[in-house]
């Protein structure tokens, strides 16, 4: 979560959180509206009595917290990009482009809250997604010690001594890119997709739908077809090999970045993080599970940890955050030992 955090705020806002002011901030952000997210909102079902039962549930006041510590957020990291002219090329320069006028957007004129509301986008749909991702794939590899073998054997085959893996590496390690499908397919992140809304009376089905109901699709279902799929709770990479199915939403029976208008933006920048972390721990780490339902990372040349931090996490965006699913250590320097500890559930 924190790495996957960085390098948005990194590559959307061009800030580093790391050291920064913002850096504060950022946690109470993230943890809040993920925890705001997850609750169950009587608004949502009974419009008038739902609002009293959130004020008491104390729901309400929650979120006004997190949405002003969200608005200071974005406030400094616009002033930031105000304040240093030199930073370029990321989104926040492009939205202020766009505010300004120097950027065509047709008639249409961006304020500063279209600005706000667009980097709170890419911030709860990229941070959580991605983190949640890498740290599926992580269980399951640790789940599965075939897999997770002959996996590291390939990642250790194809990038041998190199200093710096890059993305053109991520081309020659066919099962790892198996293996990152079969973690979409078995544990998608967005199992019921964003809702949608039905704009005229239609037929799904044989059933009838009418105007403005509010549709969810079922991924996870969908995943577990036993009709299309084989051994559908099992973990088995090799489903993929020589199969066309891709997760770019024209095969519908794998949608973990859902398809259509409302398709994840950001495939491309999902997997090029969720590959090149996967890489990385893989390449230069041997995990072991240890007693207790423990896991443990070591370095090759077996090392011992130093160190522990702890973060929870949910394990899909449609689940509280207050699910501590996950205790997990990750200390993210080149040569400082990393020691992670997973509780599975
Ligand atoms: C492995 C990583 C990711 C996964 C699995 C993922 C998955 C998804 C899913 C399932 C949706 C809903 C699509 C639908 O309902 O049809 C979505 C929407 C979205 N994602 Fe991603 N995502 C990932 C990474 C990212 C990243 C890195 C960003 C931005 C930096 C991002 C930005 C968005 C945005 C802005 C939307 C909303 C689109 C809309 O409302 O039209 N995602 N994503």
């Amino acid at each position: 979560m924190k790495l996957s955090g960085s390098v948005i705020c990194r590559v959307g806002f061009g800030i580093s959180l790391d050291g920064s002011k913002l850096g504060n901030t950022y946690e109470e952000v993230i943890h809040g509206s993920m925890e705001v997210i997850g609750s169950f909102a009587a608004t949502d079902y009974f419009l008038v009595i739902g609002r009293i039962i959130d004020r008491i549930t104390g729901l309400h006041g929650k979120c006004e917290r997190v949405f002003k510590a969200m608005d200071t957020f974005f406030d400094q990291s616009i002033e930031h990009h105000l304040e240093n002219e030199n930073i370029k090329d990321d989104i926040i320069s492009l939205l202020l482009k766009m505010e300004r006028g120097e950027t065509g957007l047709g008639e249409f004129q961006l304020t500063r809250n279209h600005t706000k509301g667009i980097l709170l986008n890419v911030l709860l749909a990229g941070v959580d997604t991605t983190g949640h991702t890498i740290t599926w794939a992580m269980t399951h590899l640790i789940k599965n010690p075939r897999v997770m073998k002959k996996v590291q054997a390939e990642v250790r085959e194809v990038i041998k001594n190199k200093d710096d893996i890059t993305e053109e590496d991520i081309e020659r390690l066919d099962y790892l890119k198996m293996v990152i499908k079969e973690t979409f397919w078995i544990t998608p992140i967005g199992p019921l997709l964003i809702p949608r809304e039905v704009s005229k009376d239609i037929k799904i089905g044989g059933y009838d739908i009418p105007k403005k109901t509010w549709i969810h699709v079922n991924v996870w279902a969908i995943h577990r077809n036993p009709n299309v799929w084989k051994d559908p709770k099992v973990f088995i990479p090799e489903r993929f090999m020589d199969s066309q199915i891709d997760y770019k939403g024209l095969n519908f029976e794998l949608l973990p970045f859902g398809s259509g208008k409302r398709i994840c933006p950001s495939i491309g920048m999902g997997m090029a993080l969720v590959h090149l972390t996967l890489i990385n721990l893989l390449y230069r780490f041997d995990w072991k599970l240890t007693e207790g339902m423990n896991v443990v990372l070591r370095y090759r040349d077996n090392t011992t940890h130093k160190t522990t931090l702890e973060t929870h996490q949910a394990n899909t965006f449609n689940q509280s955050s207050k699910n501590p699913r996950f205790l997990q250590d990750l200390k993210n320097k080149a040569h400082s030992p990393i020691y992670l500890t997973q509780h599975l559930v």
